[in-house]
Order: structure tokens, then sequence, then C-alpha cells
């Protein structure tokens, strides 16, 4: 029961060079919702990007397939410029793309066979065999026994999968994400997830996920990007941005995912001579750190604060601890530290 085609190697590719968005409704006001964004997005990657409300993220998204057209700069897919594209030549590249949304956009009083085969009827593809391909999609996203309801009766995850079914249905080489499980519980999120995992890991589908959910990226992408004010703020593998977050927005995200810190109170009240915050990464969790601190330095350490997080296969662990006992000793008991661990700062008050 083979649904789609794996996609050709280095396909579903993405670059944005340059790339502004201004919108004008009217003539009295512009809005600037992208700003010379550059930005690269691997073909067969799940590529994340997050930001806050208003920071531009569907814009970005619906640049990708033609929903919305560069004011300045370019936007490839596979090399095209999607920007330069019109009529027949626009309908056939955005074939290349699916998407799918937060409040998923189905036509509930119609059957879930009929809202899937519908970007096939569209093409002029024969009711029989649209109808035949989408019970083949339908069964990858295990709603087969689901074909014949109307999707106005269906629960919000099973919804999603639908919406996740009619995006693949042409086959496309790039699936697109808009805040696709913002509506969702954590459960259902969690499922919906795992299928655009297995949407990338079977078929090599680039997925383009945006969201305002680290959780979401933690548990989806291998790359992320984060965005304010229309810009990328910064970019990376999603283990590099959680453990060394550069700017003050990105770690506000990582601080959704990981808490930093301790309660204000709690940091006047020690002080922050010696109050360090410790990031640990896979192996480093499991290391005897503060016995072999307190053994060979002879220091004394107050633990304060532990959790371990997961990140796909990796283990993100934090430790605060207060280390105290004489300056030289507390100085060599800071140096082991960051030798055997990946990062390693002062809290602040
Ligand atoms: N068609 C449009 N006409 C006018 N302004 C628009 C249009 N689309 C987006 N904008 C403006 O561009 C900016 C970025 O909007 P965009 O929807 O891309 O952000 P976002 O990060 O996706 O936010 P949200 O998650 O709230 O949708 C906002 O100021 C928005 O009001």
């Amino acid at each position: 029961m083979v649904q789609l085609s794996p996609a050709p190697a280095a396909e579903g590719g993405i670059v944005f060079e340059g790339v502004s968005k201004t919108f004008s409704p009217d003539r009295r006001s512009t809005t600037t919702a992208l700003k010379d964004v550059h930005l690269e997005v691997p073909a067969g990657s799940v590529f994340g990007v997050i930001g806050y409300s208003g920071a531009g993220k569907s814009t970005l998204i619906r640049l990708v397939n033609g929903l919305e057209r560069p004011s300045s700069g370019r936007v490839l897919v596979d090399g095209i410029d999607m920007g330069a594209l019109r009529g027949k030549n626009l309908r056939a590249a955005q074939k290349r793309t699916g998407m799918i949304f937060q409040q998923f956009n189905l036509l509930d009083t119609v059957r879930v066979r009929d809202n899937v085969a519908m970007p096939l009827r569209l093409d002029g593809v024969g009711a029989e065999a649209a109808r035949a391909r989408a019970d083949e999609v339908l069964d990858f996203v295990g709603l087969s026994g689901k074909a014949g309801s109307f999707a106005g009766d269906l629960s919000g995850g099973q919804k999603q999968r639908v919406g996740i079914a009619r995006a693949l249905v042409r086959n496309p080489r790039i699936l697109l994400s808009d805040e696709a499980t913002s509506a969702l519980d954590p459960t259902t999120t969690a499922q919906i997830i795992d299928l655009l995992r297995s949407i990338n890991r079977e078929y090599g589908t680039t997925v383009l996920v945006v969201t305002h959910e680290m959780d979401v990226i933690k548990d989806l992408a291998d790359r992320v990007a984060v965005m304010a004010d229309g810009g990328i703020v910064e970019e990376g593998p999603v283990l590099d941005v959680f453990v060394h977050p550069r700017s003050p927005i990105t770690r506000d995200f990582v601080t959704t995912v990981v808490p930093q810190g301790l309660p204000p109170r709690v940091v006047e009240h020690l002080g922050s001579e010696g109050l360090w915050r410790m990031l640990l990464v896979d192996d480093e969790v499991t290391q005897p750190l503060l016995s072999d601190l307190i053994t060979t330095y002879g220091v004394s350490v107050n633990m304060l604060h532990a959790d371990m997080t997961s990140i796909q296969e990796h283990t993100i662990g934090q430790l605060i601890v207060k280390v105290t006992g004489p300056a030289e000793r507390v100085a060599a008991a800071r140096a082991f530290l960051t030798e055997r661990v990946v990062q390693l700062e002062e809290v602040q008050s």
C-alpha cells in the first residue's frame, strides 16, 4: 500500500533571496510584513519557522506556493522563481506544494473522500480516479474508515488528517504547514507531528512548518528560523538553537520548553555568586557531576533545580546549583564544570 512516490533527491528545496513584502490595503497605509529575508530550506528537511503573532510567518509561507508575490527579492522553489510565474506555469508550480492550515479549511458538508479528491477534480482528473487516489491517501493518514463521512462530523484531529490527505493528494514535493496543530490538544498534536515526520521520512517531502509553539519545533523540526518584525533573527539546527539561543526572543521561546532560572526572590536571597545554570546534552546528563565536584574540589553544592527535556533523539538536562567555598576552589570547580557541560552561565537576578 504505497500511496506516495518518494521525492527524487534534492527536490523540494526553497531559497528566499532578499525577500521583502509590503501590503498597501489602501493608499494611506503600508504594512511591511517581510524585510530582506534570506533563508534556505534544504530539500527533504523538516524546517520550522517560529515567531509571535504578526512576525510575518504566514506571509513567508504563502510566498512559497505563490499565494503572495514578493515586493522585492526572489523565492526559489527548486530553482524556479515563484514570483515570476503567471497563469498555467504558476498553477503547475503550485502543484509541487501542498498546504495545511490551523482551521483545516475543509468543506464541512462535503464527504471526506470528496474533500480530499477536490484538488485532483480541479485539475481535471475524472471522478473515479480522483476518488481512488483520495482513498489511497486517506489510508496513509489512517482515516480510510471515514472516507464516506461528512467532514463536519469529524474531530479536530481527524479533520487535520483529512487536511493532510488533501495536501498530499497531488504527491507534492513540499508540504507547508501554517499553525496546523495550534487548534489541537497536546495528544492530537503529538499524533499529527508523528504523521508529518513519517511523511518526511518515508517520502522525502520537504516540510515547512510555521508555528508560535516551541514544543512543535522541538518535536518536529530539524532546523529552525526565529522571526521577529518581518526578519529572521537567527537560524540553525534545533538542538543548537535550544542550547545556545543568541537573541532575547529566541531565549523567550526556549524558556517555554526549558524553563530558565529561579524565582527572582530566591536569586536575591542566595546572591548570584557561585549560582550557576548548566545545560547538559545526551551523555553529559548521566555524569556523576555533583559528587565529582564535592569530592575533588571540596566545595559545598546546593542543588536548586534539575530537569530534563527530550528534543527528538537528544536529551537536554538543566541543573542550577549554588557552589560555595574558598574563592580559588570555587574557581577551580567552575573550570571543571565548564569542561564537562555544554554550557554554564551565572544566574542573574
Ligand atoms: N493581505 C494583507 N493585507 C494587509 N496586511 C497584511 C496582509 N497579510 C498580512 N498582513 C500584515 O503583515 C504582517 C505579518 O502578518 P502575518 O500574518 O504574515 O504574520 P504571522 O507571523 O503569520 O502572524 P499570525 O500568526 O498572527 O498570523 C501583519 O502586520 C499583518 O497585519
